[in-house]
């Protein structure tokens, strides 16, 4: 089944979330759990596995049969991961390849999985040789923009971060102390978890847990949201009247983090998808708050903007989403080098069209899940030229490194994902004069 998966993800491009949710109906459901898992795995370190299957074919798959050049990934990566004794693993995916109809190929299965098998007790490392992309787990197209951006040990150190099994941290509503109470709430419900490290509402759960079974989650006192996530609700420096527009709301984690960190906000909440919108009405009932929503193009607030200015602006744009590719790892397999330049230009678009509707002395916040320069710092720098009445402010936080340009100007905030912590995030805070 994840064969078949890795076939609709990597082969036909369809997005991971809709080929697992077509390929888990057919799956028994006590299997669910690790044909998901897999999956994600085999795509987190695909680059690799890649590599290392083709080292030890002598010859290619033929392409009519694609499902066992995926299938031998999913081997390869059970051995990898060590989840199964290594014959186990070797017995099982040449058994999966006669049910698949692949009889033909369980001698090729059987002779190369034991080979990598063999390496692995032999303590051979199988990507010694692998250039420094495939090591890095990453496409050739975005591991040279990294380079670019942050230096080859940079680039290697995120390629570690984005392989890796990201936290489920959950954002407790309230204050610091309500924190407090939820752990204890967790630990008297044998649910393992910690703090997060800079968010005073964040806890890391130390296993993933479906939110059926979260305390509290249904009354809307905790959601799932990744730290970084949450710091946007202080860098906007809510209070009690204002005015804010959330202008890429879906599917509404910060708008539900704004409303119940700062009740007395009036929110008007726009995403151009009405699918995900849904998301948004979902998530303010759960929360039981109240904003205003709209369905409309944030690039053209002429067709939805009443002319009232707003006091907060959050624009969480459309982005590359580079900075999340261990929870949604078929970016690496989706994403395109020529996907860039119009999603910056869609980026600048919503930056230049929301920028009027913002009072004077009021302040937007860009953000963007990305940790390529381009969308970041390098988007703001152009957008503060284009605008004379805009500054980026020096935010006063431990997290992130503050960007500069040549001139000293400050230009927001990286964030690079780390390891068992936070996502790969980019915040400014832009001041109109
Ligand atoms: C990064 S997501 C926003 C996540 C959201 N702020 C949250 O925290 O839950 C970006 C959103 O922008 C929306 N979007 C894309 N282009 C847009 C546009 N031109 N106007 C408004 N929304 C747009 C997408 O539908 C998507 O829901």
């Amino acid at each position: 089944m994840v064969a078949q998966l890795l076939v609709q993800v990597v082969t036909q491009g369809q997005s991971l979330d809709v080929a697992l949710g077509r390929i888990l109906q057919q799956a028994q459901p006590t299997h669910r759990g690790l044909v998901q898992a897999m999956g994600y795995e085999v795509l987190r370190h695909y680059e690799a596995l890649v590599f290392w299957r083709d080292q030890l074919l002598e010859r290619p798959v033929p392409a009519k049969s694609a499902v066992v050049a995926f299938l031998i990934l999913v081997g390869l990566e059970r051995i990898r991961g060590a989840r199964r004794e290594a014959s186990r693993s070797v017995n099982a995916t040449v058994q999966a390849a006669r049910e698949l109809g692949h009889p033909w190929a369980t001698g090729l299965l059987n002779a190369v999985l034991r080979r990598a098998a063999r390496q692995i007790e032999e303590g051979q490392d199988p990507m010694s040789s692998a250039p420094a992309a495939v090591q890095a787990r990453m496409p050739d197209w975005l591991f040279a923009r990294l380079t670019a951006d942050w230096g080859a040990d940079q680039a290697g150190a995120l390629g570690e971060a984005l392989a890796s099994h990201p936290p489920m941290t959950l954002r407790i509503a309230g204050r610091e102390t309500d924190r407090a109470s939820y752990l204890d709430v967790l630990a008297a419900t044998d649910i393992a978890a910690t703090p997060t490290d800079f968010s005073p509402r964040g806890v890391n759960l130390q296993h993933p847990l479906d939110v059926d079974r979260l305390p509290q989650f249904a009354e809307g006192r905790v959601s799932v949201q990744d730290e970084a996530a949450q710091w946007v609700v202080d860098l906007l420096d809510l209070s009690r009247e204002q005015r804010v527009l959330d202008a890429c709301s879906a599917p509404g984690g910060k708008t539900l983090a704004m409303l119940q960190h700062e009740p007395g906000v009036h929110v008007t909440a726009v995403d151009i998808d009405l699918t995900r919108m849904a998301r948004v009405q979902e998530n303010l009932e759960r929360g039981k708050v109240v904003a205003r929503l709209i369905v409309g193009d944030a690039a053209q607030p002429s067709a939805w903007w009443d002319g009232e200015p707003f006091d907060r602006i959050l624009a969480d744009v459309p982005c590359s989403a580079t900075g999340v590719i261990r929870r949604h790892p078929d970016i690496k397999r989706l994403r395109r080098a020529d996907d860039l330049a119009p999603l910056c230009a869609r980026q600048a678009s919503i930056l230049d069209a929301l920028w009027p509707l913002l009072r004077s002395g009021g302040r937007m916040v860009y953000a963007t899940c990305s940790i390529l320069n381009q969308e970041n710092a390098a988007q703001v720098a152009a957008f503060l030229d284009r605008h004379p009445d805009a500054r980026a402010l020096p935010m006063n936080v431990s997290w992130g490194i503050e960007q500069r340009d040549a001139a000293g100007r400050t230009l927001g905030r990286q964030v690079f994902p780390q390891r068992e912590g936070h996502d790969g995030f980019y915040y400014a805070v832009l001041e109109k004069a």
